[in-house]
């Protein structure tokens, strides 16, 4: 195979897994934030760029204490961006070589403690997990990159290619004051990066029916998205003499169509076709001779994989419903009825057939389309063939961390903040190093959010991260 990554870039990748899977780390930082301490006098090369106010200072400075050596380092520059955001550029030795940037991001979305066996903001800890909103989705990655440099800094790292850490504030809201800033300010210093590593995908445990063991997927593009608005007005009434229609009539009867006729399936035309036929030999019988011949089969299995919540997503455009308003009074007629419509595009279609579809479907003037958030097209998929760079390093370091052979590219059904990086890199690959099961996918933006402090589903994952540890880190 005709790579040359260096010690340095399987290092930190495998640092950063580890650590990442280091919950008990993670949680005395938490810890470590809370604590009244007194103002530390930061004299480190990466002091902030930005004036702060003198609380935002204090904090920031708490956050740099944890981690001394990343911010002393002379190898290390640090910025914040876009206010919150953080980015950091890691100097290699060899400047022939292009950068490669981690990004992950430091927002949640809301939980409340409804429902929880633990408080969402607690962190705290029941038989062997952490919970905690965010745990999953994305601070696991936050601490994982930041603790993995801090080890490494720790045994004298000095990496031969540079590279950048970019931490977002709002991804979760479209990602524009952060990511966005971060990659407009290294727009203007003529940055390109060789590959891009954000989050995605996980080490399936068991959650693709039918296959015989653990399969890590890697995001190589990420599907499309568009969120309509659909309003029905007017004038309000006396609900005594009701008109014929209601707008609450009118709209359920338009979202009602919607759900009804689903975008088509379909599986094949995109990149997830040859994710199953690349995983067949991971089946069991029958499946493994259908996955290993989908110009025969490809009708059946995308029958099969469309009854699961995860598997339609995968073989088509999804339509979610998400969020309904009308009415203000048990004898009024409302005089507005707005819904929300979430599309999540499959990379065979776009936003314009999408629209086409979703209008054809609806077929009724009085519902009125509108947007106030951007649409936007899959992402391109990145390349992942034998030799290249960022996917091989990915997948070998995925294999020797997690001991999961099977890696496969794949299509990510969420959207993230990679899609800002466009401009800078074609190779965007998406993964997060966690181990998830079926029942654990409902908790990302769910309840119950958490992370397993054993890190591992086996003995023997302790044992062979420790060898890595030593091989990789001693050298
Ligand atoms: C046979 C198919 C197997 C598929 C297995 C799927 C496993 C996927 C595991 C977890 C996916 C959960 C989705 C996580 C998305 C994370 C990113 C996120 O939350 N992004 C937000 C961004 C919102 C931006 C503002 N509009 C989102 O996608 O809503
Ligand atoms: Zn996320
Ligand atoms: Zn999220």
């Amino acid at each position: 195979m005709a790579i040359s990554m260096g010690k340095g870039s399987v290092g930190v990748l495998t640092g950063v897994f580890i650590a990442s899977l280091a919950v008990v780390v993670a949680v005395l930082l938490l810890r470590t934030y809370n604590l009244p301490e007194l103002k530390v006098a930061w004299k480190g090369k990466g002091a902030p760029r930005i004036e702060l106010e003198e609380d935002e200072r204090e904090q920031l400075y708490e956050a740099l204490k944890a981690f001394p050596r990343l911010f002393n380092s002379s190898l290390v520059e640090y910025e914040l961006v876009g206010e919150y955001s953080h980015l950091f550029n890691v100097q290699g030795s060899d400047n022939s070589l292009l950068p490669y940037m981690l990004i992950a991001h430091l927002d949640v979305v809301p939980a409340t403690p409804e429902g929880w066996d633990l408080p969402p903001f607690s962190g705290e800890e029941k038989e062997g997990y952490i919970y905690g909103r965010g745990s999953l989705d994305d601070k696991n990655r936050v601490i994982g990159i930041l603790q993995g440099l801090e080890f490494l800094f720790k045994r004298g790292y000095k990496p031969r290619r540079s590279f950048y850490i970019g931490l977002g504030h709002d991804e979760e809201i479209g990602g524009r004051h952060g990511a966005k800033e971060i990659v407009k300010t290294l727009e203007t210093r003529n940055v390109k990066l060789e590959f891009l590593l954000d989050e995605g995908f996980e080490v399936l445990d068991g959650v693709i029916y039918g296959t015989k063991r653990p399969i890590a997927l890697i995001g190589v593009t990420e599907k499309g998205t568009i969120t309509l608005n659909l309003t029905v007005h007017s004038p309000p009434g006396h609900s005594s003499m009701p008109p014929r229609e209601s707008r609450i009539g009118i709209l359920s009867a338009a979202l009602s169509r919607l759900e009804q006729n689903p975008m088509p399936n379909r599986f094949g035309k995109g990149p997830e076709g040859a994710m199953f036929e690349q995983l067949a030999d991971e089946f069991y019988f029958p499946l493994n001779i259908m996955m290993a011949n989908l110009w025969l089969f490809g009708p059946l299995v995308s029958r099969i994989l469309q009854r699961t919540p995860s598997g339609n997503a995968i073989v088509r455009t999804t339509t979610a419903l998400t969020i309904f308003n009308a009415g203000i009074k048990s004898n009024v007629i409302p005089q507005t009825a707005r819904a929300t419509v979430n599309f999540r595009i499959h990379p065979a279609e776009t936003v314009n057939e999408v629209m086409k579809a979703m209008n054809t479907t609806i077929m009724d003037s009085r519902v009125i389309p509108s947007s106030d958030v951007p649409a936007f097209d899959p992402l391109p998929v990145s390349p992942h063939d034998d030799d290249n760079l960022g996917y091989q390093t990915l997948k070998r370091t995925i294999n020797d961390v997690f001991l999961v052979e099977p890696v496969a590219p794949g299509v990510f059904i969420g959207n993230t903040d990679s899609r800002h990086y466009g401009n800078l890199t074609a190779s965007i690959y998406k993964f997060k190093p966690v181990v998830v099961k079926s029942e654990d996918l409902n908790r990302f933006h769910g309840i119950n959010e958490r992370i397993s402090k054993e890190v591992c589903y086996s003995q023997d994952f302790n044992k062979h991260a420790t060898a890595l540890q030593s091989r990789i880190f001693s050298d």
